[in-house]
């Protein structure tokens, strides 16, 4: 019997930064190192500001492969019928103008993390999606790898109870007082700060332990935050936020900072009735977990405990292009595992971490209000 062909994505990228240049690498190692076998992916096309550019990307990310176009905007690639979908990896507050862009010329997307620079502009480009039948997801890469997937079986097979609390954290050394102010992670214009760029990855844990919890019936929780800003440009270098899910209940204890390195510590401690689940820093790319059993429940001593560890081929960022590939192969317009309302709850807490810590964006930045 003839073995069924891989299923072919063909991606156009959109801009030619750090991680455009991570996914580009990804999606063009072999899948079947990771053990896949029914999707592949070709890069077709590259677009960027300026073609230069865009041929530099080829030429240095995909060894100037003569089948990938260099286009010299954005809509060129928008406009390439050679692409089925579109990995979107311009500075947060673009992802907006630049996903619309491409739902109207018919192309599936992945957008970087966050969606979008608030919930209205989410809103609005999910119902364009919607009208124009593609589907879209939040490169919310961490939720596809294996710990992440590891971690949602063991919370499923029940042997730890119900989550109590978790704590969650992820801090980065930008060394602000020497970029420059125009560097997306300072820049007000380019959603600056630890919230909007960091703030997604407590979050996704937060979210497979709590939000995803059955108990929970999706529901959205009530949002505390303190943000400290930076006097260079105002943006927030330090960020505490809890989220309180009252159908469990349990609580979030979630933090980010850009002028401080992580602490070495856990990157999260998932506490549960019976147990922890203990994931190391940092918390986007983790490579094992520690499941910790206690002797009778609520004792806190631990009687059995098991670290695994797991390989990774690549970095981690093709979990993500396989899983849009067999969505958009199977004729779905979300993801189950990463769908609409996981992106809508993210952005509807980030909206209100902002609100609370009266960090406003910059007139003009959010397209939609
Ligand atoms: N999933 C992950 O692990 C990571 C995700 N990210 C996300 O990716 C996005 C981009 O981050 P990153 O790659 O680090 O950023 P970079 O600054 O390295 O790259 C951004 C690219 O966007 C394009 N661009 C378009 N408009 C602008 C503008 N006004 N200013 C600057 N660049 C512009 C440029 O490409 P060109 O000149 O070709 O048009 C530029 O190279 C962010 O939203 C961030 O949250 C970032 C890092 C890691
Ligand atoms: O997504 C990300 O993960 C790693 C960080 O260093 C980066 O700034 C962020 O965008």
């Amino acid at each position: 019997m003839a073995s069924q062909q891989p299923f072919v994505f063909r991606w156009g990228i959109i801009s030619t930064g750090h991680i455009a240049t991570c996914f580009v690498k990804d999606a063009l190692l072999d899948p079947r190192t990771r053990g896949v076998h029914d999707v592949v992916h070709k890069v077709t096309a590259v677009g960027s500001r300026s073609v230069e550019n865009a041929q530099k990307f080829i030429d240095a990310v995909a060894g100037g492969d003569p089948s990938i176009k260099a286009h010299g905007s954005y809509a060129g690639v928008f406009a390439d019928p050679n692409v089925d979908g579109v990995y979107i990896g311009t500075p947060h507050t673009y992802h907006y103008l630049n996903a619309v862009d491409a739902i109207k010329a018919k192309k599936h997307i992945l957008v970087e993390k966050p969606a979008t620079s608030n919930l209205a502009e989410l809103r609005s480009l999910l119902a364009l999606a919607k009208e124009h039948g593609v589907f879209l997801m939040e490169a919310m890469w961490t939720r596809f790898q294996p710990v992440a997937l590891a971690v949602r079986s063991i919370i499923d097979e029940g042997s730890l109870g119900a989550p109590v609390m978790i704590h969650a954290d992820l801090s980065h050394d930008f060394d602000l007082e020497n970029i420059p102010k125009s560097h997306r992670i300072l820049d007000p214009h380019l959603g600056g700060g630890a919230i909007l760029d960091l703030g997604p990855y407590p979050l996704v844990w937060a979210i497979i332990a709590l939000y995803e919890y059955p108990s929970n019936k999706n529901s959205a929780p009530i949002v505390t935050s303190s943000l400290v800003k930076t006097p260079l440009t105002g943006v927030d270098a330090n960020t505490a936020f809890t989220l309180t899910f009252p159908a469990i209940p349990a609580q979030a204890l979630l933090s980010c900072n850009i002028n401080i390195p992580g602490s070495g510590g856990p990157g999260a401690t998932l506490r549960f009735r019976n147990g922890n689940i203990i994931i190391p820093s940092p918390l986007f790319l983790p490579k094992s977990y520690t499941v910790q059993w206690f002797d009778r429940p609520g004792s806190g001593v631990v009687q059995r405990e098991e670290t695994v560890k797991v390989d990774i081929v690549g970095g981690g960022w093709h979990y993500q292009a396989d899983e849009v590939a067999r969505c958009v192969r199977d004729g779905k317009t979300q993801s189950e595992v990463w769908g609409h309302d996981k992106s809508l709850l993210a952005m509807k807490i980030f909206d209100e971490v902002r609100r609370q810590g009266d960090y406003v964006l910059p007139e003009g930045v959010e397209q939609v209000l």
